[in-house]
């Protein structure tokens, strides 16, 4: 096993030493299952950190413990240098947001766009200056969706307008970081690459770090500027994008590189 990379200043996000241990019982049986063991990773400044693993490698334990939405059994997290405390979770909160793989079900279907995009406000008690409504039509023009079309509901969209209706939610509250969770895995390619387009673009514009938990290294390859490859809840080896997809160390990489399919070339993220 490599170690992860060197913590430093310039790190958003920082694993140190988690595990997460989960109990299951059978009947009378417990028995404990460990889905994080020991794996330690970074989220440099405006980056990308790709995880990835086959399924079951514990890529989303950590990324729930990386977001505070899980509390590890052992080590920490810690964000901006500090080391995250029970107390600051609820101020980071802000800081943290998600986009899951799923955009439908992360979106209420009773909720119009503007209801949806601007609930992170209330749950997290920021103050905008402008109107709810005009702060929403913004957030979807800054997504690329119709800002007119701010009272329709989810079901009125297509999977990759959805899916960019969760970015602009996760966009309410000037995140630092966010946590891609399978995030394009259930679009069809070619919208996958323009929402992947929009992260990158977002990241440029914003800094944005992002956490991006995948299994599709198709994917990583086009937005990831460092990787961390898991196993069996341990992490195997981790770098900088190029090192693990041009010149992996571990036979384990090497093997999950092999079955990567060639990606399209009118992806030119
Ligand atoms: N709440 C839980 N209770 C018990 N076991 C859990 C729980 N959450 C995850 N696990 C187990 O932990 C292990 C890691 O799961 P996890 O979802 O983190 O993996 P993953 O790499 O994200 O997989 P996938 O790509 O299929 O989502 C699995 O064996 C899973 O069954």
């Amino acid at each position: 096993m490599t170690t992860a990379d060197p913590a430093g200043p310039d790190l958003l996000l920082e694993a140190r030493s988690l595990r997460k241990e989960f109990v299951t019982s059978r009947g009378l049986r417990k028995s404990t299952l460990v889905a994080v063991d020991d794996v330690s990773v970074g989220v440099p400044a405006a980056s990308t950190l790709a995880v990835v693993g086959e399924s079951g490698s514990g890529k989303s334990t950590l990324a729930r413990m990386c977001g505070l939405l899980l509390e590890p059994t052992a080590g920490e997290v810690v964000f901006d240098g500090q080391a995250v405390t029970p107390e600051a979770v609820q101020l980071l909160r802000r800081e943290i947001q998600f986009v899951f793989q799923d955009p439908f079900s992360s979106l209420n279907p009773r909720h119009t766009v503007e209801q949806i995009v601007t609930a992170p406000l209330r749950y997290q008690g920021t103050r905008i200056r402008k109107d709810l409504r005009t702060f929403a039509q913004d957030l979807l023009d800054r997504v690329g969706i119709n800002p007119d079309h701010v009272d329709r509901l989810p079901s009125q969209f297509s999977g990759g307008q959805a899916q960019r209706i969760g970015i602009a939610r996760a966009l309410a509250c000037r995140p630092r970081l966010i946590i891609c969770d399978e995030a394009v895995s259930a679009l069809d390619v070619s919208v996958q690459a323009e929402v992947l387009q929009l992260l990158v673009d977002l990241q440029a514009d914003y800094g944005l770090g992002y956490l991006f938990i995948t299994h599709d290294l198709a994917v990583v390859r086009l937005i990831a500027t460092h990787v961390a490859v898991m196993q069996s809840g341990r992490l195997v080896e981790s770098g900088s994008a190029d090192q693990i997809l041009d010149a992996p160390r571990e036979r384990y990489t090497q093997e999950l590189l092999k079955a990567v399919p060639a990606y399209p070339d009118d992806w030119n993220i």
